[in-house]
């Protein structure tokens, strides 16, 4: 009994160790220590199969993702929910500010993070406008962080690289954990966005850090475990009223701009059609790329910042990392997408005197950036979310409440902004302008209270999933080749047919010109029968006209010549005798020789000769027929022809010249 007992409670403990080595891989269950340097191989082995609990370093709210059977459960991959980060940053006072002799209207506290936005006094004429409010009261407000960045003097003053350790590092360690991440900047015109998110060659900004940090990460991994690989990607583009451009392509002077256009997958959401993903495989590539599209993007000159953004610029950067387990041969990929946005400054026409094509780019980013107001306000409060799900219950989906779409810039980030994605907002603040920093503090407090469900995107598949995928390509491989082999065999009947086709249509082409041409002699043929046959009429009606009508006999008068007369008038008989002495005689219609001397003709028979010239007329008449029926059998065969080789409907029938190329 003892023994049964013993051994009973044995196995509950053995059941209680495991389910707390479990436990114990879930970082979650850690107070959220940072860490002074964070490892990417340990980050991903960490919460791979069969690791050991000292590699967790991470102080982001991990979930686990141990799976041996290559599937994440849900409540695993699924973030409990975080809102979105939202940090302020004042910058420091700019020449022109100075030379008006502004005063700063905020203060900070290190500790509690508060930022206090201050009543202007009556002397600074950038805000007048304040003046005009019914209230002017002191604002306090209250976010993750507060970057002090006004005096370098102060002790407080946050570096770039302070922003960038407070904020950027911590959404790094997310992105090699498997989230998606997105940070963008917001704030007027000139209040330090650029700055923030880009830098400067001396002072490089939250992009150039992330870029760098990344690959420094990698390159730490790589030496620690090699069976994990990293496949870096990355893109930059712009939208620039309204219109998506790709700033990765080289821009072509005097060119239009080429615009992307945007579609919506149901597994990745809204995305940029056709936009350039170059992969990346260092420090230095991803910096090029970095540069060449900062080069890229639309800037001009305004009277509140020499170099304006005009446009919004997303810099994303994709990672993927893919782990082979030796023992289980198990493959474990993740992904992860880093966004990393700088959004074009809110602005008034009145501060910018913005005229022409500035002024039409300043009413685009307001548009935008008042959706994103928008956006943000339907994120931020889910009661009127929800209130307004129930008066749309009828209509539809509960995302068309929030109005992702009414603008380029809120539908590409949709994701990020209420959906799967760890965000942060920078709401970057001018000193010493009341009206534009408490607008901009405004939005940043509505922003803290938008929730976001990130997922780990993770999959995993073991040794037999794999094998089984392979073969499923393998078989889709082939599949693909006999529709290939197939389209070729297809192709090349094709080509035969076509060839075919040339040689009977060369062969249809001869034929035409040999009926053409004896189109032409039959006509030739018609012509001259038709002339000959006309010609045989009339010989015939002339001689008929003859032997109807014989000219008479002309009684010739002996003449007596006159004694004056040189010549002797010449008498018939002398006529006669002239005859006889060889002289020619007038000649028939056939040629034979006529006398119409005397009216009676000893050899003359009319009715043998009108019996002969009837059978000349028949026999005339009998050739002509023959002809005329040659004729018509002719014209037959042309227009059988015609009905052989040009079907009724078939294309108008060419000029034979035209089908010769004859001019
Ligand atoms: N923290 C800072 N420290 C020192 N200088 C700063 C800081 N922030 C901004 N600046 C300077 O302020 C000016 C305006 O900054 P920036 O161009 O980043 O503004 P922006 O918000 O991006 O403006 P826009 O929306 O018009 O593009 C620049 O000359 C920049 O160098």
């Amino acid at each position: 009994m003892f023994n049964l007992l013993e051994l009973r409670r044995s196995s509950i403990i053995a059941d209680v160790e495991e389910a707390l080595r479990e436990l114990t891989l879930d970082p979650r269950l850690f107070p959220t220590q940072r860490t002074p340097r964070y490892s990417a191989s340990s980050s991903f082995a960490a919460h791979l199969p069969n690791s050991k609990m000292q590699t967790i370093r991470s102080s982001a709210s991990t979930p686990s993702l141990r799976s041996r059977d290559g599937v994440i459960p849900p409540h695993a991959r699924m973030d409990p929910g975080g809102n979105v980060r939202v940090v302020v940053r004042v910058r420091a006072f700019l020449p022109r500010e100075l030379d008006r002799n502004a005063e700063c209207l905020i203060e900070m506290d290190p500790v509690t993070q508060q930022t206090t936005l201050m009543v202007p006094n009556d002397t600074d004429p950038a805000n007048s406008r304040t003046r005009s409010r019914k209230v002017i009261e002191e604002k306090k407000f209250t976010f993750d962080n507060s970057f002090w960045s006004h005096d370098t003097r102060d002790e407080h003053y946050a570096t770039q690289e302070h922003v960038y350790d407070s904020l950027g590092e911590e959404f790094l360690d997310h992105n090699f954990e498997g989230y998606h991440t997105c940070i963008f900047a917001y704030g007027q015109t000139g209040s330090g966005k650029s700055y923030t998110m880009m830098g400067t060659p001396d002072q490089p900004g939250l992009i150039p850090r992330t870029c760098e940090d990344l690959f420094e990460r990698i390159a730490a991994a790589q030496e620690e475990t090699p069976n994990i690989s990293y496949n870096v990607r990355v893109s930059y583009f712009e939208v620039y009223n309204e219109h998506v451009r790709d700033l990765l392509v080289p821009v072509v002077p005097n060119t239009q701009p080429y615009y992307l256009k945007i579609r919506e997958s149901p597994v990745e959401g809204p995305y940029v059609k056709d936009l350039t993903e170059v992969p990346v495989r260092n420090i230095n590539e991803i910096l090029r790329y970095m540069r060449t599209g900062d080069s890229n993007r639309t800037v001009a000159s305004t009277k509140m910042n020499d170099t304006s953004s005009r446009s919004h610029a997303v810099f994303t950067i994709m990672l993927k990392q893919i782990h082979h387990d030796l023992e289980s041969d198990e493959t474990t990929e993740r992904s992860s997408r880093i966004r990393l946005v700088d959004l074009a400054g809110s602005e008034r026409a009145k501060s910018t005197e913005a005229t022409g094509q500035r002024l039409r780019e300043g009413s685009n980013i307001n548009k935008s950036l008042t959706t994103l107001g928008r956006v943000i306000a339907a994120l931020a409060d889910p009661q009127k979310k929800s209130k307004a799900r129930g008066n749309l219950k009828t209509s539809g989906s509960s995302n068309s409440v929030v109005p992702y779409r009414d603008s380029i810039l809120t539908w590409l980030l949709k994701d990020s902004l209420g959906g799967n994605s760890k965000t942060a907002m920078i709401a970057c603040i001018a000193p010493s302008d009341y009206e534009e920093t408490l607008s901009t503090l405004r939005y940043a407090d509505q922003a803290k209270r938008i929730r976001t469900r990130a997922v780990v995107n993770q999959d995993s598949i073991s040794a037999a999933e794999r094998d089984a995928q392979i073969a499923a390509m393998a078989e889709e491989i082939r599949a693909l080749q006999l529709v290939v082999g197939d389209s070729r065999r297809r192709e090349k009947d094709a080509r035969e047919a076509e060839e075919k086709l040339e040689e009977y249509q060369e062969r249809v082409r001869g034929m035409q010109k040999l009926m053409e041409e004896r189109s032409l002699a039959a006509e030739g043929k018609i012509r001259s029968l038709e002339m000959e046959n006309e010609t045989l009429r009339l010989h015939l009606k002339l001689a008929l006209d003859s032997i109807r009508n014989p000219i008479p006999t002309v009684a010739v008068r002996e003449v007596v010549p006159t004694p004056d007369a040189e010549e002797p008038t010449r008498t018939h008989t002398d006529a006669n005798k002239e005859n006889e002495g060889g002289e020619p005689k007038e000649k028939g219609v056939h040629g034979k020789e006529v006398d119409y001397s005397s009216e009676e003709d000893d050899g003359f028979n009319e009715d043998e000769e009108y019996a002969r010239l009837d059978r000349e007329a028949a026999d005339t008449q009998e050739v002509t027929r023959s002809l005329l029926e040659e004729v018509r059998l002719f014209k037959r065969k042309l227009a059988d022809d015609k009905k052989r080789f040009w079907p009724e409907g078939s294309p108008k029938r060419k000029p034979f010249s035209s089908i010769l190329n004859l001019r």
